[in-house]
């Protein structure tokens, strides 16, 4: 169980409330107005942003004041996920060793995570040398290789067309069934929650709420969220 338990997060003058868990193994999409504290929230879990009172907690332990390293989770971006200069296979690297002191056996773990992706034999190229989609599939090789317990995507596949973004979507929903990952994702898209997320978190006047049925709160929205879909 992931839990933030009373937490106030400020993000300069703005402040975010959140009193709140998820279930592990499950996936859960973060939704609400723009400004509203999505990313606030994210970054908070991820150490980016600290809590000014409350805690968070994962499995019991408490990881409020553990530097975002060693936090057991991984966190893919809204772009830049990919270093330019390095391979692919350097990239997804960076996931096992940031100083890329790469043993044989985590050479092979990272040729097996870009066939898990579907980037075989494109481990030498640059990541100007891929497709939008494909970045983004590199990107996933890497979180497959750290191995952790809690994925937090901050709208990642905001740049690709619907279909490719609806490809990469139930590739990070095959690969969290596979490895019983926890998956917070933002998204302004509410078909994007629909697709994946069982449960979603709406950010909405300064809170975070408890996750809610994903259909039964898309399908009868409160007015902050009515508001915000139009
Ligand atoms: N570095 C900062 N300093 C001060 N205020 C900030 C900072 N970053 C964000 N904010 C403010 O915090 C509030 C929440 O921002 P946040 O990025 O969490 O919202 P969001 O819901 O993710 O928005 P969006 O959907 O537009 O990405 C906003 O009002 C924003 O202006």
């Amino acid at each position: 169980m992931l839990k933030l338990e009373d937490c106030i997060i400020r993000n300069g003058a703005f402040e975010l409330s959140a009193d709140l868990s998820v279930k592990e193994s499950t996936r859960v999409a973060i939704i609400g107005p723009s400004g509203a504290g999505k990313s606030t929230l994210i970054e908070a879990i991820a150490g980016f942003l600290p809590v000014a009172t409350g805690k968070i907690t994962w499995k019991g332990t408490d990881i409020s004041h553990a530097p975002p390293g060693s936090r057991p989770l991984t966190m893919l971006f809204q772009e830049d996920n990919l270093f330019p200069h390095l391979s692919v296979a350097q990239n997804v690297g960076l996931g096992i060793s940031p100083k890329l002191r790469l043993s044989s056996a985590d050479q092979e773990a990272i040729k097996q995570a870009l066939d898990r992706v579907g980037l075989s034999g494109m481990d030498t190229r640059k990541p100007s040398e891929l497709s939008g989609g494909q970045r983004s599939r590199a990107a996933l090789a890497r979180v497959l290789v750290q191995r952790r317990d809690l994925l937090l995507l901050d709208e990642p596949f905001a740049a690709l067309g619907p279909a490719l973004r609806a490809e990469m979507l139930d590739l990070v929903q095959e690969l969290c069934e596979e490895t019983g990952a926890t998956l917070l994702m933002i998204s302004h898209a509410p078909e994007d929650a629909r697709r994946i997320a069982g449960e979603c978190i709406l950010v909405a006047e300064g809170e975070a709420q408890p996750p809610r049925e994903t259909m039964a709160l898309l399908d009868n929205p409160p007015r902050a969220l009515r508001d915000y879909l139009g």
